[in-house]
């Protein structure tokens, strides 16, 4: 569609959500459209439909996008088809054709250009709403695999964006026709961040700047098992560097008692946090060394900006998806992995090397970056715009 000969403002109707790797994707595709209209003088209608309890309920309306929610089926996923058909699940699937309807009735109403979808249980109904309204459908996948929510959606779909071109091989025939490599798009802000202000914004006074700075992060989420391997290690860790730590929202209370029991000498190096919002830019520019779970979205995050990494994967994550990002960054010297049970002499053996030999991270940097795509959210706005001209 050219954008430069609309009279009206371009209406997005955007899914996805759950997970900030659903997310922020998503937002950042909105902003970035909104840029290309502004540039021509054009404005953009957006409605995100989401699920109440997710990331994006707080977002989208923090971002001023009118949300909105819809009944949805979660589907917890087994190995084991009896476990698949738990009453929990057999509940869910159930208002999935509620969900349907409601989503028809937003499409119908809010008459959008296109519907994108990044993926996220709630954006089935959503999608398969698009196809019955005959709106155009982009889905947006971060991951290598499709996931289960775009597995649904993929028939349905006027264009597939994938993050890497590793997906190609691995999509049906027919999908892979209709799919384009966009890159997973990072919020323009995350790569603009400013060291000095993270010091400032987390009143980091008691930091040793002769040191180096690890950021450890869990996810959006935070991640158990990342937290108790770096409860083994942090006294060590913080004999040799600045901790920043992200835990979780849910799990501040706990660690903060730990944080009390610190030697007072190491405690100034150290800083607590359940979320990052705003300071995270400032945050990843000030972090020498990054250790972190393999979602999509932060590798995307830490390739972009060419960090120094050690992935420590969510082994559950579906078909192990996330031990394959990990995995593949590391075989290229990009990154460090530490797959399968994880203890803190692991971690100490991971780390302790990055953060005594710059080089070293210079050397794993510049490879982290070669797999960067900064242009990730233009290339999927392009998508979306021609989409929305078929
Ligand atoms: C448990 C689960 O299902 N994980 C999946 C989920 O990842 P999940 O959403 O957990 O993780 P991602 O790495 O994809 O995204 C996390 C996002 O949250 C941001 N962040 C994190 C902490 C914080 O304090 N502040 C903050 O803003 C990160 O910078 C990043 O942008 O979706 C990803 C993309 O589909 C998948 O690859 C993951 O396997």
């Amino acid at each position: 569609m050219d954008i430069s000969s609309l009279s009206r403002p371009f209406r997005l109707l955007v899914t996805g959500g759950g997970t900030g790797g659903h997310t922020y994707p998503a937002l950042t595709a909105v902003r970035t459209l909104q840029g290309r209209l502004a540039a021509v003088g054009g404005t953009l209608d957006v409605l995100w439909i989401g699920t109440a309890d997710g990331l994006e309920a707080r977002v989208a309306p923090a971002e001023g996008i009118a949300f909105q929610t819809v009944a949805t089926g979660k589907i917890r996923r087994s190995s084991n088809p009896l476990k698949m058909l738990s009453a929990a699940n057999v509940k869910d699937m159930a208002r999935v054709p509620l969900g349907v309807a409601q989503a028809r009735s937003i499409v119908a109403g809010f008459r959008p250009d296109v519907v994108l979808a990044t993926g996220g249980y709630v954006a089935v109904p959503a999608g398969l709403a698009a196809r019955l309204c005959r709106v155009p459908l982009v889905l947006h996948e971060q991951t290598v695999r499709l996931g289960l929510a775009n597995r649904k959606l993929a028939s349905s779909a006027t264009r597939i964006a994938v993050s890497s071109e590793s997906s190609l091989p691995l999509l049906p025939a027919e999908v892979r026709e209709r799919a384009v490599v966009t890159g997973n798009p990072v919020r323009l802000e995350v790569l603009g961040g400013h060291a000095d202000k993270a010091v400032e914004a987390l009143a980091l006074y008691g930091f040793d700047r002769r040191l180096p700075t690890v950021y450890v992060t869990g996810g959006a989420q935070g991640a158990q098992q990342i937290n108790g391997v770096v409860r083994e290690v942090l006294p060590w860790l913080l004999g040799h560097a600045n901790v920043i730590r992200q835990c979780g929202p849910g799990n501040v209370d706990e660690l903060r008692a730990a944080a009390a029991r610190l030697d007072p000498a190491l405690a100034g190096r150290y800083h607590l946090t359940g979320f990052l919002g705003a300071e995270l830019p400032d945050v990843l520019a000030l972090a020498d060394v990054v250790v972190s779970r393999s979602g999509a979205g932060t590798l995307a995050e830490l390739t972009a900006l060419g960090k120094p990494a050690v992935f420590i994967p969510l082994a559950t994550s579906a078909g192990n998806e996330q031990a394959h990002n990990a995995q593949h960054l590391a075989d290229a010297g990009a990154a460090l992995a530490l797959l399968g049970e994880v203890n803190g002499p692991a971690l100490q053996n991971a780390v302790g090397p990055l953060l005594t030999d710059p080089a070293l991270r210079a050397a794993m940097a510049e490879r982290a970056r070669t797999y960067g795509r900064p242009d990730a959210a233009d290339r999927l706005v392009d998508v979306v715009l021609s989409a929305a001209s078929a």
